[in-house]
């Protein structure tokens, strides 16, 4: 048996080899594998030429964007976050290099980082009232041959409750037909564009104006690094394999077996085969995140075609006996004893609750009443605005915070000249003479004057919060174009504000975080709990985990499975309902993993 030291001197040389090897290079690595690390050290050390060449690095959340420029502003090299290199989004690059220089100058566009900057709702007329679902909350997916685009409603905590009731109605392709058509109408008629109209228009000028397209990208790039490649989608890969063949030095790094966005076509064996046209796979196996068990678990759910062994614990935990816990939870009513059994063995491992996850395929599976902060809800605007009172008066991080302004920004203008629908803050300040800067002080100062969200029914909050907008005026001397755009409490009216601003007491400090499995990519926690439904799939998709045969229907349920479970550090828990309970536990056993059994 090779001692720690070694395979951890193993795991360092293929870091290295991804870090010194020269472009183009195809790179799968194993999660937790450090693959950020890798890139920032790539990036650090590997020089460019040229002052005018850099390196481009590629990704697709802002969360793994600031995590690099953390690592270079921490290694005193901050200048490699800035001209001439790009460290950003997919989506600023593609508007960045493959768009914008390239546009038509009679084709006015305006780029929007979400389809909320503009507060587009898709409106269905439901039995007894409208159903309102934000544009935001819809996937969209572009078929490459005829050009058709199709949308699905994107799983989380604020659309559940409204799909809910779409799905009750049978009134779910209703919605996504009519988000297609009022995505189309705002991208063609008034030239917004959010990342899938970017993808659109870089993929027409690579075809369009293609020579000038990549002597653009060769003279400014040295080479292009994209992270997460696992969630390229059908179109992303189009564009790649344009720039592949215009001999622009890519660098593709990304785990396939983490695929979760199949609908956007982002599908492992199409990353697969596009990293293979690149050169063989460098593999990173070496897992710095997790205690054995949860490496051996994570082995057990990758299909048969791609079984290796498996990954390597070589991190912190990596001697950690610890087993995977397994709790009975049959009726959505057991989750919280589970959630409680959880808690109480992550206490005994003295797991701090910061570092403790509940997980779920679906918001609709997590325990009651730990919705996410971080996110507004849907509607109606008083609950938007109630949230952006509650968060702003607990420092939220600088994103949240600028959702939170945008969202007052809207209620200003909307309480004093009415509709804003269609059109950006930025649009309408042009729009009624008001200075951007100047507005966003004042909204500001508006947000700090609102009512707190503990006291009293949300209807008597509306009221005060009404007041406080009177008193905001954008323009001095400023008269109401009419009272509509007053905020109303709807059929919330004797609810806590609180709760319809869908904000946990104390900002979530010191409770447990809980989100769907979706909105945790890339994130680690010492402590995960994954709830496993009782549903029609649930079945089928342990069939298929035991036989390692993933049929489509099925297979990216494992994945995103698999994604949670490999989330933890020391403590995998998973909730099972009777139907799989022992399947699992037997499965598990038979493959040499250490589980252990909690009864709630
Ligand atoms: N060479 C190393 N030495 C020590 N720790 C490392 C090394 N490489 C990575 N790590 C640590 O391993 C952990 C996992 O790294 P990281 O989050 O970058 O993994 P990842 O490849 O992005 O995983 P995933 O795809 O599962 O999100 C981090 O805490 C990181 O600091």
């Amino acid at each position: 048996m090779t001692s720690i030291e070694q395979r951890r001197t193993l795991a360092i040389k293929q870091q290295q080899r991804v870090v010194d090897t020269a472009a183009p290079m195809y790179v799968q690595a194993c999660p937790g594998a450090g693959k950020t690390r890798v890139i920032v050290e790539r990036h650090l050390t590997r020089p460019t030429t040229g002052a005018r060449r850099g390196r481009a690095l590629v990704s697709f959340t802002n969360v793994a964007c600031a995590e690099i420029q953390q690592r270079c502003t921490k290694s005193t090299r901050g200048d490699l976050l800035r001209f001439p290199h790009f460290v950003g989004t997919i989506d600023t690059f593609l508007w960045r290099y493959l768009v914008r220089p390239f546009i038509e100058p009679d084709r006015r566009r305006h780029r929007i980082d979400s389809w909320d900057r503009i507060n587009a709702v898709v409106t269905v007329r439901g039995k007894s009232h409208d159903h309102k679902i934000r544009l935001s909350d819809f996937q969209f997916r572009h078929d490459l041959d005829t050009g058709q685009c199709t949308a699905q409603v994107q799983q989380s905590n604020r659309v559940y409750p409204v799909l809910r009731q779409l799905k009750e109605e049978g009134l779910v392709q209703q919605a996504e037909v009519e988000a297609v058509r009022i995505r189309t109408d705002y991208a063609r008629h008034r030239g917004y564009v959010t990342g899938h109209e970017i993808r659109v228009l870089a993929r027409h000028y690579l075809r369009t104006r293609h020579a000038d397209v990549v002597s653009l990208l060769r003279t400014r790039f040295e080479e292009i690094i994209i992270d997460e490649a696992q969630d390229c989608s059908n179109l992303d890969l189009a564009i790649l394999e344009d720039l592949r063949d215009g001999y622009i030095p890519l660098v593709f790094i990304g785990d396939p077996d983490q695929a979760i966005y199949e609908f956007r076509g982002a599908e492992p064996d199409s990353v697969r085969a596009f990293g293979a046209t690149l050169t063989e796979p460098i593999e990173l196996t070496g897992n710095w995140r997790s205690t054995p068990a949860i490496c051996q678990t994570a082995a057990t759910l990758r299909p048969r075609r791609f079984a290796r062994p498996a990954d390597d614990p070589i991190g912190d935990h990596h001697d950690d006996a610890m087993g995977v816990l397994l709790i009975r939870a049959n009726a959505p009513s057991e989750v919280d004893a589970a959630v409680t059994t959880f808690i109480a063995q992550a206490r005994d491992l003295d797991i701090p609750a910061e570092q403790q996850l509940v997980l779920a395929h679906a918001g609709r599976r997590l325990p009651k009443g730990s919705a996410s902060s971080s996110q507004p809800p849907a509607s109606p605007a008083a609950a938007r605005v109630a949230w952006a009172a509650a968060v702003l008066s607990d420092s939220p991080p600088q994103r949240t915070r600028d959702v939170a302004y945008d969202i007052l920004e809207r209620a200003l203008i909307t309480f004093w000249y009415s509709d804003t629908d269609g059109a950006t803050i930025d649009v309408l300040c042009d729009r009624y003479g008001l200075d951007r800067i100047a507005f966003r002080r004042q909204a500001a100062r508006a947000g700090s004057r609102l009512p707190g969200v503990d006291q009293g029914t949300f209807t008597e909050w509306c009221k005060a919060a009404n007041s406080v907008l009177k008193q905001h005026p954008p323009n001095p001397g400023q008269t109401r174009a009419s009272q509509s755009g007053s905020l109303r409490a709807g059929t919330a009216k004797s609810k806590a504000p609180r709760k319809v601003a869908a904000v946990s007491a104390g900002g979530g400090a010191g409770e447990i975080r809980a989100s769907v499995i979706h909105q945790v990519k890339g994130e680690q926690a010492d402590a995960v709990l994954v709830i496993v439904p009782e549903d029609d799939r649930t079945t089928g998709m342990v069939d298929a985990w035991r036989s390692g045969e993933h049929p489509p229907e099925v297979a990216e349920s494992l994945r995103v499975l698999y994604v949670a479970v490999t989330r933890a550090r020391r403590l995998l828990a998973l909730a099972l309902p009777d139907s799989v309970y022992e399947p699992v536990q037997n499965h598990l056993k038979a493959e040499g993993v250490t589980t252990l059994t909690a009864e709630t």
